[in-house]
């Protein structure tokens, strides 16, 4: 680390902390993430490490941070990645009544170009949420924090821990059987909050989630009811149930027709009627005026800049 100069904690990452750092040669500004110590003996935590190094080192694509390198230093592992000047967390709390729709259309887009190869990739990311989008002063999109990504074949998804709000419900009723549109519900909830700068539904807990939910959109399907109905952690629970509805088009007030036909065909409840992310760049509100294409190409140009 003594290539380094700590320029302060960005962030409590899974398994570590991340930190932004000068290179004292190049004067190059990264963030590095440094696995806890006391993580070390911890044969499990290595095994998760090394899971997550692998994971990161196959996603490259222009709209993931990016993975520089891999070093260790008195028993201790460092990831070095690329560092980006702001979140949209950031871009939300100096525009608390949202962003215009035309730049919530560019980031939108170059989030779920990240999202698509992710999946391509067989990875879920699980927590998408304004904190995890990085924008460069360029307008150019990363998604970082990938420490709760996992694949989306084979292993058992039950440990989940990100962000509720970003939640879908299949997750929240405790369905193992989650996937890939886990993510696409966290955009459609990323989409709201970057147009109206207020998160779509921000329950205070599991219940209160499927509540904010469920007096949006509807009620649950039946098959994520009887999840619920089974979950040991619901016992003695009603199924959340509402009357008063809240529709989505009151809620996105900011959103244009199309933006919010989109979202809601990021939060459709079923996981296996909701958009992929495919779908999603093909949708009206990306292809409207040819702004799909335009667009690709105008950051295909400031990518050959940064060069
Ligand atoms: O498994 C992992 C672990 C860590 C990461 C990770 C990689 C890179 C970053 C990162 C963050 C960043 N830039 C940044 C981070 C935090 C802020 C917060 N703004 C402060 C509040 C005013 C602003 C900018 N650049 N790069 C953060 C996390 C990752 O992507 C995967």
């Amino acid at each position: 680390m003594e290539k380094y100069e700590n320029l302060g904690t960005i962030g409590e990452g899974s398994y570590g902390v991340v930190m932004k750092c000068r290179r004292r040669d190049t004067g190059e500004v990264v963030a590095i993430k440094k696995f806890l110590d006391n993580e070390e003996e911890d044969k499990a935590v290595k095994k998760i490490a090394m899971r997550e190094i692998r994971m990161l080192k196959k996603l490259k694509h222009e709209n993931l941070v990016n993975l520089l390198e891999v070093f260790r230093r008195k028993k201790r592992l460092y990831l070095v990645f690329e560092y980006i000047d702001f979140t949209v967390l950031d871009n939300l709390e100096r525009c608390p009544n949202g962003l215009d729709e035309k730049t919530t259309k560019k980031i939108l887009f170059q989030v779920i170009r990240g999202v698509e190869f992710c999946h391509k990739c067989n990875t879920i990311h699980r927590d998408i949420k304004p904190e995890n989008i990085l924008v460069s002063r360029g307008g150019i999109v990363k998604i970082c924090d990938f420490g709760f990504a996992r694949s989306a074949v084979g292993e058992n998804l039950t440990d989940y821990v990100a962000t509720r709000w970003y939640r879908a419900p299949e997750l929240l009723v405790g369905d193992p059987r989650y996937g890939k549109p886990v993510d696409v519900w966290a955009i459609g909830c990323l989409a709201s909050e970057i147009l109206t700068g207020e998160p779509l539904f921000p329950g205070d807990s599991d219940v209160d989630q499927l509540y904010h939910i469920i007096r949006c959109l509807g009620n649950l399907p039946s098959k994520y009811r009887e999840i619920f109905q089974r979950n040991p952690l619901f016992l003695g629970m009603r199924v959340p149930e509402s009357r008063s509805q809240e529709p989505l088009e009151k809620k996105v007030h900011k959103g244009s027709k199309m933006a919010v036909d989109l979202i809601q065909c990021c939060l459709l409840l079923d996981a296996e009627e909701r958009y992929t992310c495919r779908q999603l760049l093909e949708h009206e509100f990306f292809q409207h005026r040819n702004f799909s294409e335009k667009f690709t190409e105008e950051l295909r140009l400031k990518m050959r800049k940064m060069d």
